[in-house]
């Protein structure tokens, strides 16, 4: 476990998918101490058994358990859906004080929604993992409040690390963050249904579709990594004039496939911006 990293304690406030996907990354770091990680959702408590005995961590549930342990607590991962991130924002607002990290992994919302209703002087981390960060492939997007100073910006890059890549953007860049690689991996396995589904209508079974489908996408992905060459470089590479490859591209574009691409990116990006000023909007309630 890194230096900024080592004996703090990490509470979660959030206990599902991008939760578990970031925990699991952080114990599975040499001198993780599970112990100092802490996950609190709000009434689940079945799923709270299940994170503190495949992972060792602490866990508590509702605003009493949220109370007690941000008291302790060096880093806040705020990791609840957007609806609920008002009134998440509302219990911790008394809770925190400046000493703490706060982290959003929350889509669309942004940093002055959230400094508005904790104080300017927290330290803010808003960043936009993807679930890939299960099995260490994530692919994490980071930006800082004014005053988050190097040490805080260091804390939440080297906990992203632990699951991944990373990348640091300026915030009004984490939109389209979210449009590449946090909706991403659903982009990639809708590709993959389309793919297997297609095999399996040409008389392959399950199994072997799937095993194509899955080696295919990994090899292509870590072709584009390992050779450092530009897919458009890599996809000429498989296309033959006038063969199997042209053929299949012919129709995809048909099709308007990288136009729809664009397009959905497009799509989820501007849906963040939407999200969070819906959030916005709701703090202006309490
Ligand atoms: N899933 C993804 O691919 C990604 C998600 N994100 C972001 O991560 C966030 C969480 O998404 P995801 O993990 O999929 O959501 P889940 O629905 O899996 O988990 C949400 C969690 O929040 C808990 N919760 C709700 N309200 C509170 C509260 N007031 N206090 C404490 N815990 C609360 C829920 O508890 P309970 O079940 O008890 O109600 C649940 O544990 C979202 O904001 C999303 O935008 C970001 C990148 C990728
Ligand atoms: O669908 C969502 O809103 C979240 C954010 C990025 C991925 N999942």
């Amino acid at each position: 476990m890194n230096q900024t990293l080592a004996g703090k304690t990490i509470l979660f406030i959030g206990a599902g998918a991008m939760a578990e996907a970031i925990i699991r990354g952080l114990v599975s770091l040499p001198g993780s101490n599970p112990e100092r990680i802490i996950a609190t959702n709000s009434s689940n408590r079945d799923r709270l058994t299940i994170l503190c005995q495949k992972y060792g961590i602490r866990t508590g549930s509702g605003p009493e358990a949220v109370r007690r342990y941000t008291a302790e607590a060096d880093i806040i991962v705020l990791a609840m859906k957007p609806k609920d991130a008002g009134a998440a924002l509302e219990d911790l607002a008394p809770l925190v004080h400046p000493g703490q990290l706060v982290i959003s992994v929350i889509a669309g919302l942004s940093i002055d929604t959230m400094e508005n209703r904790l104080g300017r002087l927290i330290p803010i981390a808003r960043c936009m993992p993807n679930t890939s960060c299960t099995i260490g492939m994530g692919a994490t997007g980071l930006c800082f409040s004014a005053n988050a100073s190097g040490v805080y910006q260091e804390m939440a890059i080297n906990l992203f690390s632990a699951t991944g890549e990373t990348i640091v953007v300026e915030e009004p860049l984490i939109d389209i963050v979210t449009g590449v690689s946090g909706s991403g991996p659903a982009y990639i396995y809708t590709f993959m249904e389309a793919l297997m589904e297609a095999g399996i209508q040409g008389g392959l079974n399950q199994e072997q579709a799937r095993k194509l489908t899955v080696q295919t996408v990994l090899g292509a992905a870590s072709m584009v990594k390992a050779t450092g060459e530009e897919p458009a470089s890599l996809r000429q590479k498989v296309t033959s004039p006038n063969g199997t490859t042209q053929a299949a591209l012919e129709v995809l574009d048909q099709y308007h496939f990288q136009e729809a691409i664009r397009s959905a990116v497009r799509r989820a990006s501007d849906r963040a911006g939407e999200i969070g000023r819906t959030i916005s909007e709701e703090m202006m309630k309490y």
